[in-house]
C-alpha cells in the first residue's frame, strides 16, 4: 500500500496514543492534529516526539470559553469538550496547565492557536488520505455533524471514529448520501468496544449459521492514564444507573472524584448502550437485542479488574450448539486495544476508498461476511 497521510482530531488520551501507535504501523504519515485550542499541520510529516512531549499531562480536555471550534450550534460544540468543567485551571504532570490559553497542542512548537481547529484541518484535507476522530462525543450528533462538514467541503477520503453509543450510527446513516457524493468512506465505532471486539464477534460467528447471543465483557485498569483519559471516564459514567449523557456532562471534576471514591475506584457497568449491538445487526450477524455489553473500570489500578472477553453462542449448520470465545491478554492496555484496531480499520478503509467504495461501514462489515 502506498504511503497514507492522516490527521487526528482530538489529541487527548486516545488521540495522543494514535500518533504514538502509528509510528509502529507501516506507511502511515501523520500530517495534521488538532485539539480544542490549536492545530499542527505539516504535510511532510509531524514531529510526533516533540508533539507528544509538549502535550504530556497537558491535553486541553477541559472547557475553555475561548476555545472549541466555530460551532454551528455553540452549545453542542462546547458540550463536546469532554465536559471536564473543573479541569479549568487544573494542573497535571509537572504543573502544566490543562485548560485555558497555552493548553494542549499550542504548547508544541508545531502548534498554532486557532478558534476553528476542525475547519483548519478541513481546509487542508485535499492532501489528507484519512482522518481519525478522537473527540469526545457527549453530544450525540457532534461526530455526525463533523462528518457533514467534511462532506460539505467535498472531502474525498477516509473518516474513522471511536465512538461508543448506538444511536450515533443512525445519525451517520442519515448523512450517508452526502458522504457517498463527496467520496468519503466512514468507518464508525472502530475503537476497542465497539470496534476490535465487534470485529472479533463477527469472526467468531463464522462457525455458526444462526447466532443466539453475543456477550462482550471488558476490563480496563487506568491508574496511570486517568488524568489523560478524563473524557473516556466521563462518558462511561453516563452509562451507570441513574446517569445519562446530560448528567455526566454537567458533573464537576469534584463530583466525578466523589463518585469514583464512593465506588472505591471501581465502576461496574451492565447493559451499556454500546454500538456493538447495532453494528453486529447491520452486518447481519444477529439482532441488536441479542448483544449485551458490560465491563469494569478501575481508575486506581493499572491491573485490569476483569479479563476482556467476547462470547458468541450459536448453532452450526450440522445441528451443534456452541460458544466461541475471544479473550484479550490482561497485559494489553485500553490504549493498545483502541488504537491498534482504529489504525488497522483506517488502513483497511483507505483500500476501500481508493477502490471507490464510499459510505458508512461498521467494524463487523470489514470482516468475513455472515
Ligand atoms: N470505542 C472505544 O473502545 C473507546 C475507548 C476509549 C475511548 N473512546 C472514545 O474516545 C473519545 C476520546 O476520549 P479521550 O479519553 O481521548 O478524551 P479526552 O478528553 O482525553 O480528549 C479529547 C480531545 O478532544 C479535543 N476536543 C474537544 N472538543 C473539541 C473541539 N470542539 N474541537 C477540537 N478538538 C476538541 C480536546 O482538546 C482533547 O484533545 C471519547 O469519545 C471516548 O468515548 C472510545
Amino acid at each position: 500500500m502506498d504511503d497514507t497521510t492522516f490527521a487526528v482530531l482530538g489529541t487527548g488520551g486516545i488521540g495522543r496514543r494514535t500518533l504514538d501507535v502509528a509510528r509502529h504501523k507501516d506507511g502511515l504519515t501523520p500530517v495534521a492534529a488538532c485539539d480544542r485550542n490549536g492545530v499542527a499541520i505539516d504535510h511532510q510529516g509531524l514531529d510526533v516526539d516533540e508533539l507528544l512531549d509538549a502535550t504530556e499531562g497537558n491535553i486541553a480536555s477541559g472547557p475553555d470559553e475561548a476555545s472549541g471550534d466555530t460551532p454551528a450550534t455553540p452549545t453542542s460544540d462546547y458540550a463536546s469538550d469532554g465536559g471536564a468543567a473543573a479541569a479549568e485551571g487544573a494542573t497535571a504532570g509537572g504543573g502544566v496547565k490543562q485548560a485555558g490559553e497555552g493548553a494542549g497542542i499550542v504548547a508544541s512548537e508545531q502548534g498554532e492557536p486557532t478558534d476553528a481547529p476542525i475547519d483548519d484541518v478541513i481546509a487542508e484535507s485535499d492532501a489528507i488520505d484519512a482522518v481519525l476522530l478522537a473527540l469526545p462525543n457527549l453530544e450525540h450528533d457532534f461526530i455526525p455533524r463533523i462528518a457533514e462538514r467534511f462532506a460539505d467541503a467535498s472531502y474525498e477520503g477516509v473518516l474513522v471514529d471511536v465512538l461508543k453509543r448506538s444511536r450515533v450510527i443512525g445519525m451517520l446513516d442519515d448523512r450517508e448520501e452526502a458522504l457517498v457524493e463527496s467520496g468519503i468512506t466512514f468507518v464508525c465505532g472502530a475503537g476497542a468496544t465497539p470496534g476490535f471486539l465487534t470485529g472479533a464477534a463477527a469472526l467468531a460467528a463464522q462457525s455458526f449459521v444462526e447466532v443466539e447471543e453475543v456477550k462482550i465483557w471488558w476490563g480496563v485498569g487506568l491508574k496511570s492514564g486517568y488524568e489523560d483519559n478524563r473524557g473516556t471516564v466521563r462518558e462511561d459514567i453516563a452509562h451507570l444507573d441513574g446517569y445519562d449523557v446530560e448528567t455526566a456532562r454537567e458533573m464537576s471534576e469534584g463530583e466525578i472524584e466523589a463518585l469514583v471514591d464512593e465506588h472505591d475506584g471501581v465502576l461496574e457497568f451492565r447493559d451499556m448502550e454500546h454500538a456493538d449491538d447495532v453494528l453486529l445487526e447491520r452486518a447481519g450477524i444477529c439482532d441488536a437485542e441479542d448483544v449485551t455489553v458490560g465491563g469494569v473500570l478501575d481508575v486506581r489500578s493499572d491491573e485490569k479488574p476483569t479479563t476482556t472477553t467476547v462470547r458468541v453462542t450459536g448453532r452450526t449448520f450440522d445441528g451443534e450448539r456452541g460458544t466461541n470465545a475471544f479473550e484479550l491478554d490482561d497485559a494489553t492496555s485500553m490504549e493498545a486495544n483502541v488504537n491498534g484496531p482504529a489504525l488497522g480499520y483506517l488502513k483497511a478503509a483507505v483500500l476501500r476508498n481508493r477502490a471507490g467504495d464510499y459510505g458508512v461501514y461498521g467494524p463487523a462489515e470489514i470482516m468475513p461476511s455472515f
